[in-house]
């Protein structure tokens, strides 16, 4: 008997191929075709995927707490062939898609009123600030992967990047930033945040002026799925000097194969040499969005080397901050401490 690690087919059509008949796969019993023939065919096909149907995120099913590690099935020979094909399509992640509020998540980011958006925001834009400024990263395009409904992470690196692309998983996400972008009645006010990273930069009073550069900067704003060799597609885009990702990877890969997987579809979007700039939270195994909740993938320094070298990138800082003592007590994510690294294409 063989192991293998197993996704989930999503598609009726993948089980009619495998001679399920006129039927509806998720319920009824299908009306004819080879499964009713060969009761013990359809067994061998049918209850592993209910199975994995079982252990699998399912649209209708938020993230729910325990391990996000697939379910791994023991397998009989010959059945690898038969179920290869069905198997060889992943179950779409619209966990995100359906119950991600962007307005409340932005609620993390409402600057000296939540302690736990000051902790991310106050280590993230120090980071940022540092990499980005003159004598910093630079170039013509820039790539955000995952960006949210969020503008913080854009703040120093539109002084030094000529364009960006925010990207994300999510219609609503999109809609939140474009709403930020265009200046829309009820976007949110990220100004508390300008005005901190302009501090930062030696001048508050140029807020104003800062919001403007980063609406002029960001371009386009893109669908983007990590968890896909072309994260990007349809859209085709030249390669990019750099790109940021911030608190994604945890959230978007259910498996640490999955995240190593990213990194690797990630790379395809930079040019050789080109920069990565990731960022993230530390052992955080969920996170709270209004009274949804998201599992992650718990994360830690070993397994980010690792899997940075392995898709192929050379790490040339990586900063870390133990969670605050303040921060404890808040329920609404578990993170032990936060990351930010800059790690170039190594190639
Ligand atoms: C915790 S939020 C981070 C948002 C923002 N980057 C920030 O720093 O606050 C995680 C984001 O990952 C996105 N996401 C989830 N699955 C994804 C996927 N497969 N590909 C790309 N992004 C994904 C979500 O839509 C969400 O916006």
């Amino acid at each position: 008997m063989q192991q293998k690690r197993l996704t989930l087919p999503n598609k009726p059509e993948l089980l009619k191929s495998l001679g399920a008949g006129e039927g509806n796969w998720r319920g009824e019993w299908p009306k004819g075709g080879r499964f009713r023939k060969h009761p013990l065919l359809a067994a061998l096909v049918f209850i592993p995927v209910f199975v994995l149907r079982a252990g699998g995120r399912t649209k209708s099913e938020p993230h729910k707490e325990g391990p996000r590690e697939s379910v791994c099935l023991l397998l009989l020979p010959g059945q690898n062939s038969l179920l290869s094909m069905a198997l060889q399509e992943r179950q779409e992640p619209d966990v995100y898609q359906e119950n991600f509020e962007p307005t409340s998540y932005l609620e993390y980011y409402r600057m000296n009123q939540d302690p736990v958006g000051d902790e991310v925001l106050h280590f993230l834009l120090k980071h940022y600030n540092a990499t980005f400024k003159p004598g910093g990263l630079e170039g013509k395009l820039l790539i955000d992967i995952g960006s949210g409904p969020t503008i913080y992470q854009f703040l120093s690196a539109c002084e030094s990047f000529q364009e960006i692309i925010a990207t994300d998983y999510t219609d609503k996400n999109l809609q939140e930033l474009e709403k930020w972008l265009k200046k829309m009645p009820g976007a949110f006010d990220w100004s508390p945040v300008v005005k901190y990273v302009c501090e930062l930069e030696g001048n508050r009073d140029k807020w104003a002026e800062k919001e403007e550069r980063v609406r002029r900067a960001v371009t386009q704003v893109l669908k983007c799925d990590v968890l896909k060799e072309r994260p990007l597609e349809p859209a085709v885009l030249p390669p990019a000097d750099g790109l940021i990702s911030s608190l994604c990877l945890e959230a978007a890969c259910p498996t640490p194969q999955a995240c190593r997987d990213a990194l690797r579809h990630l790379r395809t979007l930079l040019r050789p040499g080109g920069h990565l700039v990731l960022s993230g939270g530390f052992e955080t195994t969920f996170f709270m969005v209004g009274d949804k909740r998201f599992s992650t993938l718990p994360l830690n320094e070993k397994f980010l080397r690792e899997a940075l070298q392995e898709a192929g990138f050379i790490i040339e800082k990586l900063e870390k901050v133990t969670r605050a003592a303040e921060t404890h007590l808040d329920n609404r994510s578990d993170y032990t401490g936060l990351f930010f690294l800059v790690a170039r294409r190594g190639d």
